[in-house]
């Protein structure tokens, strides 16, 4: 996969330019192919530039996979539904931003199943073109995420933040315009993918810096055990919208699978007043017409388990009972593991 291209090199500049953009999605220009099929590997979409936490996460879940960086999220899912690639990959929960709304919505609007999950341990790297040293330094560029994330870091080396799409196009843009001013925030994984110094590492506030991805297809997961064992858990995630009543509707969740001993590990209200300023939930009934329905009322449910098992279906069926609306996002097999690049 070819790097995109940015404009010709800055000159080094003691004044902060505007930070050049990426070129549009690499998306758009692979040409239009068949799902792989036989022994053939994996495709895996990815929000962002070679290099990304996304593509590093999607490795380390499917480790012959090939990845196909897209521009935008919503790019990676519909390059499923153009069958240029066999599973999507999106972050769904961080240690700072806790459930990734923005992603979370996107899920919501499409028919595709959650078939795995992995957790990663994001080490930042302060990156800079070889040779430059820290004084000359003024400003930094990185997914907004990673710059809050290292927001006292970044205050405590006078670095004057600047967003761009992702961590790893931030090193892109920091190469391919030799600018000598400013730095990127990304993996040690990027600085050796595009040759740049690692200034400083570990640039995260907080010591304990999770992202939990989740690999989404367009069928239900096929290689899900139906057992269970301390090895092996199974997860199932769900949504549910209910007509206002959260609490009434929470107590329900809480004994529906306490009385079966099934354990809850999610459990999030969408208030639609704080749903990223967008309103009420919209969900795709994939049951119904397949049409998108509106929610203002929505709880975001994990649980330890599967449709196989007769004490979920119970307690789906208790929950219903007290909702508007359910939809099962996906079973698969929960990642015990916390994985660190380093
Ligand atoms: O920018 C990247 O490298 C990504 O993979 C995206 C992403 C995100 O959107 O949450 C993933 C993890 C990091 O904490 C920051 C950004």
């Amino acid at each position: 996969m070819a790097i995109p291209h940015s404009p010709p090199h800055f000159l080094p500049s003691l004044k902060t330019p505007p930070i050049p953009t990426l070129s549009p999605s690499v998306l758009s220009a692979v040409p239009n192919a068949a799902v792989a099929s036989g022994s053939s590997p994996l495709r895996v979409a990815f929000q962002g530039a070679p290099g990304a936490y996304s593509e590093f996460a999607a490795k380390t879940a499917i480790p012959n996979c090939s990845t196909l960086p897209c521009r935008s999220f919503s790019d990676a899912i519909s390059s499923l539904h153009r069958l240029l690639a066999d599973r999507a990959i999106l972050p769904v929960e961080s240690t700072l931003e806790g459930t990734a709304l923005r992603n979370y919505d996107l899920l919501l609007r499409h028919d595709l199943h959650i078939v795995q999950e992995i957790n990663l341990f994001v080490h930042y790297c302060l990156l800079a073109i070889p040779g430059v040293p820290r004084s000359h330094l003024k400003r930094v560029i990185s997914h907004p995420l990673a710059l809050a994330h290292c927001d006292r870091s970044l205050h405590r080396l006078g670095l004057l933040p600047q967003p761009v799409e992702d961590t790893a196009g931030a090193v892109e843009i920091l190469r391919n315009n030799q600018l000598l001013d400013t730095a990127a925030i990304a993996s040690p994984r990027a600085a050796l993918l595009y040759g740049l110094n690692v200034l400083a590492h570990g640039l995260q506030d907080t010591s304990w810096n999770v992202t939990r991805f989740l690999i989404l297809s367009k069928h239900p997961s096929s290689s899900t055990p139906t057992t269970t064992s301390i090895n092996h858990r199974l997860k199932t995630s769900m949504v549910i919208a209910h007509r206002g009543a959260a609490m009434m509707v929470i107590l329900k969740i809480l004994s529906a699978f306490s009385s079966r001993n099934l354990n809850l590990t999610k459990l999030e209200v969408i208030n639609p007043a704080i749903n990223d300023g967008k309103g009420p939930v919209m969900i795709l009934d994939v049951r119904g017409k397949g049409s998108l329905r509106a929610f203002p009322h929505v709880l975001y449910v994990d649980f330890e388990g599967s449709l196989e098992d007769s004490r979920v279906n119970d307690a789906i069926d208790d929950i219903s009972k007290v909702s508007v609306f359910v939809r099962i996002l996906g079973t698969y097999s929960a990642d015990p593991n916390v994985y660190d690049l380093h």
